[in-house]
């Protein structure tokens, strides 16, 4: 079978990225939800929440516009090995961009944050996080790997994603399904992150790219067969894989966009 190209969309700001990323969201909450009654979703920190909250917080258009939480399960694709109300949390950020602005009766069925109690023993912190996986999806000894409906990512200026970063030796990990890292060249050092393994069989992986910033290195992902954690995902997901970016963060990229429909 002929290998697959991840989808690259590009918008000429923020706003129609929004729009468009809503869209997607909801075909693949209303896929998840045919297909087994929920909408498993984990998402990124960084710069993403902001660009999710415009996304999924703007006003419904009619009934095929419906995000509905009720039926979303939040995991995180990676967290860092700091109390909830840190500065530094992945949850919090979400929190505060997201779950604190939706009405009580839309919150989500669930959101699985990390158990605070392990935060000086990040393997532990990792297998206790993989536990919360193996409850939702099924036991490690009847399937490989969890297989989320969605993936909501973002792209370091580095090429990292999750908390997998270029040339670490995380990015051969293939048993575990949550992994510690100790070592993150962005602090804080200390966190856990879902396995390339988990991140590549996702029904669907949505990376979101904004601003000049990450133009080079998104020349790098795209242009160049480069190792980087986002290009190994690119390759493993195909067309499984989607790239909602702006302009600025796409200037000189050779690749071809496809037209958001
Ligand atoms: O440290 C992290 O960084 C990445 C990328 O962040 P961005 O601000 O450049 O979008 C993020 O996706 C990840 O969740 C976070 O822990």
């Amino acid at each position: 079978m002929p290998k697959t190209q991840p989808n690259l969309y590009a918008f000429p700001g923020v706003d129609a990225l929004a729009q468009a990323l809503r869209a997607y969201v909801i075909q693949s909450q209303n896929a998840g939800i045919e297909r087994h009654g929920a909408f498993k979703v984990a998402v990124s920190g960084g710069s993403l929440p902001k660009t999710l909250a415009a996304a999924l917080l703007a006003p419904s258009s009619g009934p095929a516009d419906v995000v509905d939480f009720s039926k979303w399960e939040i995991f995180f694709a990676d967290e860092r090995a700091v109390a909830l109300d840190h500065e530094d949390s992945n949850y919090r950020l979400l929190k505060a961009e997201l779950l604190d602005k939706l009405p009580a009766d839309q919150q989500p069925s669930a959101v699985h944050t990390i158990n605070t109690e392990h935060l000086d023993d990040i393997q532990e912190l990792a297998d206790q996080y993989e536990q919360t996986l193996v409850g939702s999806f099924a036991s490690r000894d009847s399937v490989r790997l969890p297989i989320f409906d969605l993936l909501l990512l973002g792209c370091g200026p580095d090429g990292h994603t999750c908390s997998l970063f270029p040339n670490h030796e995380l990015l051969r990990e293939a048993d575990a399904w949550v992994a510690p890292i100790e070592d993150s060249p962005k602090p804080p050092p200390k966190r856990i992150t879902l396995t390339l393994p988990v991140v590549t069989h996702a029904v669907r992986v949505a990376f979101v790219a904004t601003g000049a910033g990450k133009a080079s290195i998104m020349k790098e992902i795209f242009d160049t067969s480069s190792g980087l954690p986002c290009t190994l995902v690119n390759e493993a997901a195909g067309d499984r894989c989607s790239w909602f970016v702006d302009e600025p963060a796409i200037e000189g990229v050779g690749f071809p966009r496809r037209a958001f429909l």
